[in-house]
Formats: C-alpha cells, sequence, structure tokens
C-alpha cells in the first residue's frame, strides 16, 4: 500500500483532470438512473392513458437524458485517458532518468530483462489499472447505491427481492472477484516469465542459429507459454462461473419480483412501469458490482507492477556526486592505484587484489592477462562504473571519488569490449562522444579509425542509418566506430578494451598511431594479443586478479613468467640472451 501511496505524487500535477473524469462520470450515472424513472412514467402514465403526446415529450426527454449521459461518458473517457497516459509517462521518465543514473552495480542487481519489463510492460498495467479506476471506481458504487436508493423509495413493496438478490450478487461477485484477483496475479508472474524469455531470444537470434539451438529455445518458450496459458485458462475459467451464477440470481429476482408485483398490481399498490422500472434497476445493480469487480482484479494485476516500479524508483545509487565535487579545469592524466581491491559481489571472490601502479600523463599503458582476470574491471574502475572495494584511484592526486562525475567521466575516452552503437546515423553515432563536434572534427576521427574507408563506400555516407544493435554493420565496422567517437571526445584518458579484435592488423596499426594525436593523451590498451601493446610504455600482466607483471615488453619478457608465456605462445620470437644466459 505504502508503495500505491508512494506514486501517488505522479498524479499530483493532473489532480484537475483526474477530478474532472468522475465528474462527468457522475454526469452520465446520473442520467443512466433517470432513464428507467422515464421509462415508468411512460408506461404508468402515457400508455396506460393512451397520452400520445405525454409519450412523446417522455420519449424526446429519454433521447435528451441519453444525450448527456453519451456526453458524460466521452468526457470520462477523456479526462480519465488524459490522466492516465501523462500519469504513465511521467512515471516512465522517472523510472528512465533513474535507471540511466543507476551503477554497475545498481544494473546488474535488475537485469536487463526485468528492466525492460518494468519500462514497457508493468508502467502499461499501471496506466490500465488508473484508467479503470477512474472511470469505473466511481460508477460502480454511485449506481449500486443510486439504483438501491431509487428502488426503496419508489417501488418499497418490491424490495424483499431486492434483500434477497442483492446479498447473495455481492457475496457471488466478490468471492469470485477475490479469487480470480489472485490468479491474474499469478498471470501477471507468468507473462513476466514470457517477457523474459523473448527478450533474451530476441536479443540473442544469431547466438541460437549459430549454436542450432532453435529447437531447444522452442522448447524452453514452449514451457513458460504453457505456464501463461494454463494460469490465464484457470482465471478466466473462475470469471465464467461467474456469469452462469450470476444470470441464475438476476433471473431468480425478475421471476420474484413480477410474482410479486402481480400481487402489488392486483391490490392496487404498485402499477406495472415501476415493475419493469424495479427490473431495470435490478441490472443496473449488477452492471455496477461486476464493473467493481473487474476494477478491482486490475487493480490487483497491477499491485506486483506498483512493487516493481517502486523498487527502481527508490533504489539507492551507490555511485553519486561528491557532495563538494573537484572540477579541475583541465585533468592531466596521471593515474594511480593504490593497492585497489575489488568483488562484484561483496560475497564473492575478489576480482582484483592489490593492485598498484602508476600511469603518467602520456604515456600508453597496455593491459594484458588471461580471459576473465580482471582487465575490463580494472579500467571500468576508473570512470567510476564500480566503486573499488578498498585502496584508493587517483588522477591528478586526486582521489576519484572526490571528482566530478561530469569531469570525471568527461575526460576519458572509452571504447568497450562490445561495441555499443545506436539506431542513429554514423555520423551521430560518432558525435555521441562530443556532441559539439563540427562534421570537419566527425570525419577526422572516422579517418584516425579507419571507419572512412567503409563509410565512403556507403551511399549515404555518414548519414547511414544503423539499426539496432548496428546489425546492419560488419564487427569490425562497429569497432571502428565507436574508437571514431573515444577518438572525437579529444579526452585526456583514453581507454581501448581489446576494441581492435575484429580490426585487420594493417588498420590496427593506423589506428594505433593516430592514439597518440592528442599530446600527453594516457593511453590503456587492453589486449589479448601481445603485438597489439609490445610498444606500450607499461604493460600490465594481470592472472586471477593480481598485478603478476609490470614493465616495458623487454622487461617482462626477462622477468614474468605469465607474460613470457603469453608472448611464447602468440609466436613470440626469442632473439636475445638475458643476464641469466637464458634465451628470451
Ligand atoms: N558484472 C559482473 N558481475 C559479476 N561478475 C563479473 C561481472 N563482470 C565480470 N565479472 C567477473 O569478473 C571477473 C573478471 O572479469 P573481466 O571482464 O574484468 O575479465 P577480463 O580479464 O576483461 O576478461 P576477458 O579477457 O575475457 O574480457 C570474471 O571472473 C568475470 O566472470
Amino acid at each position: 500500500m505504502g508503495s500505491v501511496r508512494a506514486l501517488g505524487k505522479f498524479l499530483k500535477p493532473y489532480k484537475g483532470i483526474a477530478i474532472l473524469g468522475p465528474l462527468f462520470m457522475v454526469l452520465e450515472v446520473t442520467m443512466d438512473l433517470l432513464q428507467p424513472t422515464i421509462m415508468q412514467h411512460i408506461i404508468d402514465k402515457g400508455i396506460a392513458n393512451q397520452d400520445t403526446a405525454y409519450v412523446i415529450r417522455m420519449g424526446i426527454l429519454m433521447i435528451v437524458v441519453a444525450l448527456i449521459g453519451l456526453a458524460g461518458g466521452l468526457g470520462c473517457i477523456f479526462f480519465s485517458t488524459k490522466t492516465a497516459v501523462h500519469f504513465s509517462a511521467d512515471v516512465r521518465k522517472a523510472v528512465l532518468s533513474k535507471i540511466v543514473m543507476f551503477s554497475g552495480e545498481n544494473r546488474d542487481t535488475f537485469g536487463t530483462g526485468k528492466l525492460i519489463t518494468i519500462v514497457t510492460n508493468d508502467i502499461v498495467t499501471l496506466q490500465t489499472a488508473l484508467n479503470m479506476t477512474l472511470r469505473v471506481l466511481v460508477r460502480g458504487p454511485l449506481l449500486f447505491i443510486g439504483s438501491m436508493l431509487i428502488v426503496l423509495f419508489s417501488a418499497n413493496e418490491l424490495s424483499p427481492v431486492l434483500f434477497v438478490v442483492v446479498p447473495i450478487l455481492l457475496i457471488t461477485v466478490f468471492f469470485i472477484a477475490g479469487r480470480s484477483g489472485r490468479m491474474f496475479k499469478k498471470v501477471q508472474e507468468a507473462i513476466d516469465k514470457v517477457n523474459t524469455r523473448l527478450q533474451e531470444n530476441l536479443a540473442g537470434m544469431r547466438v541460437i542459429k549459430a549454436y542450432v539451438q532453435q529447437r531447444q529455445e522452442i522448447e524452453r518458450f514452449k514451457q513458460v507459454n504453457d505456464e501463461l496459458t494454463k494460469t490465464n485458462r484457470s482465471a478466466v475459467q473462475v470469471i465464467s462461473i461467474m456469469m452462469p451464477v450470476i444470470m441464475l440470481v438476476i433471473n431468480g429476482g425478475i421471476v420474484g419480483t413480477l410474482w410479486l408485483g402481480s400481487y402489488k398490481v392486483a391490490d392496487n399498490s404498485i402499477e406495472v412501469g415501476a415493475i419493469l422500472a424495479f427490473i431495470n434497476y435490478l441490472m443496473l445493480i449488477l452492471m455496477a458490482l461486476m464493473s467493481v469487480s473487474m476494477v478491482s482484479i486490475q487493480i490487483t494485476r497491477a499491485f506486483p507492477s506498483v512493487g516493481r516500479v517502486q523498487e527502481v524508483l527508490q533504489t539507492k545509487i551507490n555511485i553519486v556526486e561528491p557532495k563538494e565535487s573537484y572540477q579541475p579545469k583541465e585533468v592531466k592524466g596521471h593515474i594511480a592505484f593504490r593497492d585497489v581491491s575489488f568483488s562484484y559481489s561483496k560475497n564473492e571472490e575478489q576480482v582484483l587484489k592489490h593492485i598498484t601502479f602508476d600511469a603518467q600523463p602520456g604515456e600508453k599503458i597496455g593491459i594484458i592477462g588471461s580471459t576473465g582476470s580482471g582487465k575490463s574491471t580494472l579500467v571500468k574502475l576508473i570512470a567510476r562504473l564500480y566503486d573499488v572495494d578498498s585502496g584508493e584511484i587517483w588522477i591528478d592526486g586526486v582521489n576519484i571519488k572526490q571528482y566530478s562525475l561530469q569531469t570525471l567521466r568527461s575526460s576519458i575516452g572509452f571504447v568497450t569490449q562490445k561495441a555499443t552503437l545506436f539506431s542513429d546515423s554514423i555520423a551521430e553515432n560518432i558525435r555521441y562522444g562530443n556532441v559539439i563536434a563540427d562534421d570537419l572534427e566527425i570525419q577526422t576521427a572516422a579517418s584516425d579509425a579507419c571507419a572512412t574507408e567503409f563509410i565512403e563506400r556507403l551511399e549515404e555516407g555518414y548519414t547511414y542509418k544503423l539499426t539496432q544493435d548496428a546489425t546492419n554493420l560488419s564487427g569490425g565496422q562497429k569497432q571502428r566506430l565507436s574508437i571514431a567517437r573515444a577518438f572525437v571526445r579529444t579526452a585526456s584518458i583514453l581507454i581501448l578494451d581489446d576494441s581492435t579484435s575484429a580490426v585487420d592488423a594493417k588498420s590496427e596499426e593506423k589506428i594505433q598511431s593516430a592514439l597518440h594525436k592528442t599530446a600527453n593523451r594516457t593511453i590503456f590498451l587492453i589486449s589479448s594479443k601481445v603485438s597489439s601493446i609490445i610498444d606500450a610504455d607499461k604493460i600490465l600482466v594481470l592472472e586471477d586478479g593480481e598485478l603478476v607483471g609490470m614493465g616495458t615488453h623487454t622487461q617482462l619478457v626477462d622477468e614474468c613468467e605469465v607474460y613470457r608465456e603469453i608472448y611464447l605462445s602468440q609466436g613470440g620470437r626469442i632473439d636475445y640472451v638475458t643476464e641469466l644466459g637464458r634465451e628470451v
């Protein structure tokens, strides 16, 4: 309940139109309640006395009342929908704004699939529930109370029928609504599983095909889909029991009304029109109960969604701007790791252990090590995508935790291991690195990243639109564009995380020589190939999260066993003799 109240703040700006919806509904309900009474007058006064003029007058009144009711209904739909749509748009915006501020740890906690379900499915569920609540929650009780009062005052003689039928209806509808509400909660959970499976399938379609896993994936999807079908069927079955029971009660009520009515007509205590009006009101009471039960089911369905949306909104972001942030005019790029240790999950084994090194401005630092040794993790810590568990990282002598996140991250050009591009033009994807870059700067960055050769072959050139996940580019082309995006940033720190793996040797050489275009830029180059980092000023060798070697290529070949093994395994030649007399 607390979560629902917390989301109430998103309704505040729309209080005015949110109230207008139910107000228009009051108008519609009033008109609906008038109809049976007008009909009663037509029958008892007009038809009984064969007064055609009266029948026509009341007939016109009926039409006018119906039209006003229609206007009320339309007004209610308009304002309720407007409120619900604006509400959900604001919630979506707030959720997305929160997600983009997430640290790596925050994002890992949720997982991408769950976040997508929250932003899409859950918020739509909230929108539907709010819309229905504004439209029906007022209509149901008003129609119920109005109909009850009218029949009690105008056809009190038939009230015994009411006292029998209404309690049975109330119990049936709310018992079944309660049960199906619980069932629909399960339906919602089953929908979530189907959505997650679907997202994973669509995102991983190429891998599924490459590993010929279609059958297995279809089978896995079938399992979650069958579960959804089963829970849906059970929920719908519960509702479908409701209809025959209700119809039985209503028809019994009609028979009872006609039976009791016939005695009352015979002793002149009631007229025929009043009996028909009573039956009409009975139907209105039924409709009121049904609509309230439906909206309560929808609200039950929305509860898990409210919980999940709130889970995002209440997530404590663990990497935030420091209170008094350090914003130097210029970041020179002297990076120092001091006894840095890190683990992704605080209970897990440490991924980096007691790392200490210095990178001077203008130095090129190569990072090498076996897969999973912690190379990517190390560079992610520089950009504060995650925070260290212990130890400190300094840039130009100041702990990175004191830097404004904006200053820190804008002084880093980061080319991630998996080239991430957006469904926009090539130019805009490069400009993402520096929003104020002009066309010439974009072209220079593309040229330095050896991307011009393929861009110029495209008919649309820089305006060529990338598809989602840039599936219309090759792996190497994607890497070149993400390198160009980092180049255009002209940042004092450049990090390339194994980002030339799909680039041919000649282009890689050209890209490497472009790295030093900006003087004194500190460069981190992660690579599994010794040839890519052989000329680095300093090479860090990682093994199981430990820094097992640090130095130039020559020093490491001499001193570091792990490095030497990597070098030799890649066909490295041993062509000089060390002091120890060994050939390396
Ligand atoms: N987000 C994460 N959550 C939990 N564990 C992670 C996460 N990212 C990486 N790891 C784990 O941390 C360890 C180091 O991963 P990292 O990506 O830094 O290795 P790497 O040396 O860059 O590997 P590769 O050469 O394969 O890219 C691995 O054991 C990996 O499973």
